[in-house]
């Protein structure tokens, strides 16, 4: 099964080897598409970037795929909920997107093209450590669906 994470924002050199070593984790269970996409710099208008950033991806997504906006002020769950949550979704959904958004959030455009919000935690992360924590709840939830031994 493909699973895409979108994330505004270049990957920093120091993220990068904790991404490669998930997506390599999670290569028996899923393949991992992630794309970095750009910062809309240049707009003298703070709300106009994340409008343009939004515009790009949303512009990308197919009607069929199935967003996962990754948002402190979305849906939290456990790790075990999140499983099963997500366990129903691939059943009946042929491609998940999950987004991540940049600095200073995501325009509104991509919260309501989005199919469900997710929080990771009340705390706020950046969007470099927020790629590594979905990854490893992914990989998680993936070992819980097919009842394997992890750290419980
Ligand atoms: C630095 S945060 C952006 C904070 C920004 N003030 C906002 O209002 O969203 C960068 C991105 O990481 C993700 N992120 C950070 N913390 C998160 C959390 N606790 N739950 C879900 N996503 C989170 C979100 O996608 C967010 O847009």
């Amino acid at each position: 099964m493909k699973i895409e994470i979108v994330v505004i924002g270049k990957l920093k050199e120091y993220i990068r080897p904790a991404v490669k070593e998930y997506i390599k984790m999670l290569s028996s269970f899923a393949e991992i598409k992630l794309t970095q996409i750009k910062h809309a710099k240049g707009y003298k208008d703070f709300d106009k970037s994340l409008k343009k950033e939004a515009e790009g991806i949303i512009s990308q997504l197919k009607e069929s795929d199935y967003v996962i906006l990754l948002d402190q002020s979305g849906r939290s769950c456990d790790s075990i909920s999140f499983a099963n949550h997500f366990h129903q979704l691939i059943q009946i959904n042929s491609s998940i997107v999950f987004v991540i958004g940049g600095p200073f959030g995501v325009d509104e455009s991509l919260k309501k093209r989005a199919n469900e919000l997710l929080s990771l935690s009340d705390l706020t992360f950046t969007h470099q450590l927020a790629v590594v924590i979905l990854l490893e709840q992914l990989f998680r939830a993936f070992k819980i669906i097919n009842n394997q031994k992890y750290h419980y």
